[in-house]
């Protein structure tokens, strides 16, 4: 990065350059890569459009339905137990008189979940993973339980334990340790941990594990006797994008090799008809996007009742004004069992009190898990920030690539527009760029991510849809070509990279058209101990209540249980058992030290107050 530090320093993006306007990039500026080159028409090998690289799903974004998942295969389960041709398929394990029987090791499958240590389209944790040791983790509610510090068996199955090495996870992180006996205790949960930091496994560990143990629930009488068939999940996990679902039902694939758990997963824009075959075949872990889970539920072809486990990944995001009718529906107006009787896991990177106001409806007597402050950054993640004026962001983005070693660099932008056109400004200019957002189809989508994960094309230009939870390996930098208005999503985003204890860089074009999160930018800086150029605590203190989410100025309001540190009106007897409200990890007790600024001070508003996700119609 100092390289490139130099070569930032070297040009003039700032607002100072005279009027600037006069200037065309396409006419006039030769990006660095391009100088000393013939110039000439781009490749072609792409599209104007994003361009259509490669097959569908390269790398481990490779989707679809996988052979060895067909077929029922328990007992006791009207119609659909044993696979349809008497065998049971490979891979897939089945539950017998009470017992789990794990199926047959199969090469070829393991070889396509998990891939080679040396495949660089598997993730690898990275140099800095031992530095999450040393995140402060904070557990408030009644009686939490110990956490685990390895993966061993018990706590965990002997099965799934299997599996966690075989995906070469040697230990725990932190979320992940303090989630398995959280879970495996029969609480709710609501979990804040870093971007990249395992919250995936966070609730897929324990939720499997246990269902291994526990055997499938029984189906109920009158389901034999439905016109249609009807899928019985015992987990359901919520997610906002089709995907991040996806990227799930990968993960569980992977976790529930052997196992008697079939995962699923559904998700609008793609083929209803093959994704009711899918569930036909067997559903115990489904995965699933709001709208999609509520047609099919609507249509009758999904039951809720059995849910043992209600996972909302990206929970802050779910339950924004965009998802929250649809959760609501499929929570209380459907036939999933009430709150007492079933649990309910959160998980997300940030969670803005107005938020975990709400999500009180949907959970009971739940621990609350911070790791790392909620809403911070990775210091794994060199964020810098340069001033750039609109008229200058083609240039000095070109500049910026010219710069970038080696990998993957992921680009947001603001609308689905500015994406097809940044996109087509790139492959102008000889790149390898695509894009996603949600107005391309979800074939192009799929295409698009493919290439990406691929390296086919190294560039990603990208609306909100890519913020949130997207796992791709070798993501070594992502450019805020346009700022988002609120800084959570400035979190998610620039978390695309740096995970798993790898490092990444973070560039964030700023100009004084983003000064309602340049306070929320000055403290997310502060916080993961990087540079804060002058320019923007000028600004900063020139901007008065400056924050994104409408009267929350500060990020103090969103740091932590406020259940503890507002005055909300949940008012459980928090700290007063076990050790409801103890601190753990660096520092012990005094980890969080007195910053947490005033928290939760002004309630009642419990909507969304100024959430720039409110639809979906934006990504
Ligand atoms: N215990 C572990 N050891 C090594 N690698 C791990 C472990 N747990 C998870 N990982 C890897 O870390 C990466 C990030 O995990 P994951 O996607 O679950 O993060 P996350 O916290 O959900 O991130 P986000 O907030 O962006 O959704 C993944 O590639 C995953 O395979």
């Amino acid at each position: 990065m100092s390289e490139l530090a130099n070569q930032m320093d070297n040009l003039n993006l700032g607002g100072n350059n005279g009027n600037g306007r006069g200037s065309n990039p396409r006419s006039s500026y030769v990006p660095p890569h391009m100088r000393g080159k013939r110039s000439g028409p781009p490749s072609g090998s792409f599209d104007g459009n994003g361009g259509d690289f490669g097959g569908r799903g390269g790398g481990r974004g490779g989707r679809g339905s996988s052979s060895f998942f067909g077929g029922g295969r328990r007992e006791g389960f009207g119609g659909r137990r044993e696979g349809g041709d008497g065998r049971t398929p490979r891979g897939v394990g089945r539950w017998v008189n009470g017992k789990h029987e794990p199926a047959p090791k199969n090469e070829q499958i393991e070889l396509q979940l998990f891939g080679t240590a040396e495949d660089p389209s598997f993730q690898s944790s990275g140099i800095n993973f031992d530095n999450y040791d040393d995140i402060p983790v904070e557990a408030s509610g009644n009686d939490v339980p110990e956490p685990i510090s390895d993966f061993t068996s018990p706590p965990l199955d002997e099965l799934l334990l299997e599996n966690i090495t075989r995906a070469r996870f040697t230990k725990p992180t932190p979320v992940q340790k303090y989630s398995v006996p959280i879970i495996a205790a029969g609480r709710d949960l609501m979990a804040c941990a870093q971007t990249g930091s395992g919250k995936t496994g966070g609730f897929l560990f324990p939720v499997l594990s246990e269902s291994f143990a526990n055997g499938p629930a029984p189906v109920p009488e009158q389901a034999s006797n439905y016109y249609i068939k009807k899928a019985f999940p015992t987990a359901v996990v919520l997610a906002p994008t089709r995907e991040l679902a996806t990227q799930i039902f990968d993960e569980a694939k992977k976790f529930t090799y052997r196992s008697w758990v079939r995962p699923c997963v559904v998700y609008g824009g793609a083929d209803i008809g093959s994704q009711i075959k899918e569930l036909n075949r067997g559903c115990d872990l489904l995965v699933a996007t709001p709208g999609r889970l509520s047609d099919l539920l609507e249509r009758g072809r999904i039951s809720l009742c059995n849910i043992k486990y209600l996972v909302l990944d990206e929970a802050d995001r779910m339950l924004d004004m965009g998802f929250e009718p649809q959760i609501r529906h499929i929570v209380d107006g459907c036939d999933m069992p009430n709150v007492d009787n079933r649990q309910t896991l959160m998980f997300s990177a940030t969670f803005p009190v107005d938020i975990q106001h709400l999500a009180r409806d949907f959970l009971k007597d739940y621990v609350f898990l911070s790791v790392g402050r909620v809403g911070s950054t990775s210091e794994n993640i060199t964020q810098n920030v340069l001033y750039v004026e609109d008229y200058d962001k083609r240039s000095a983005l070109l500049d910026l690539l010219a710069a970038s070693d080696d990998g993957l660099t992921l680009i947001f932008v603001e609308t689905k527009r500015m994406a097809d056109a940044l996109t087509d400004f790139l492959i102008m200019q000889d790149l390898k760029a695509t894009a996603i957002h949600g107005d391309r189809s979800q074939g192009e989508r799929e295409r698009a991510l493919g290439a990406f994960r691929s390296g086919k094309a190294n560039l990603l230009v990208a609306t909100a849809v890519a913020a949130r939870g997207l796992d791709i390996p070798n993501v070594i930098h992502v450019i805020n070509y346009d700022l988002p208005s609120d800084i959570d999503d400035y979190v998610h985003r620039i978390g695309r990279t740096g995970r798993a204890g790898n490092t990444g860089t973070a560039t964030a074009f700023f100009n004084r058209g983003n000064k309602n999160v340049c306070k929320e930018l000055v403290e997310i800086l502060t916080e993961a101990k990087q540079e804060v150029p002058a320019f923007l605590t000028q600004i900063a203190r020139e901007t008065s209540g400056g924050g994104a989410r409408g009267g929350h100025s500060s990020r103090g309001n969103s740091t932590r249980d406020y259940r503890r540190h507002g005055n909300g009106s949940s008012g459980s007897s928090y700290g007063a058992s076990g050790r409801g409200g103890s601190s753990y990890g660096r520092g012990g007790g005094s980890g969080w030290g007195n910053s947490w600024g005033n928290s939760g001070s002004s309630w009642g508003n419990t909507g969304n107050s100024g959430s720039s996700a409110a639809s979906n119609s934006w990504w």
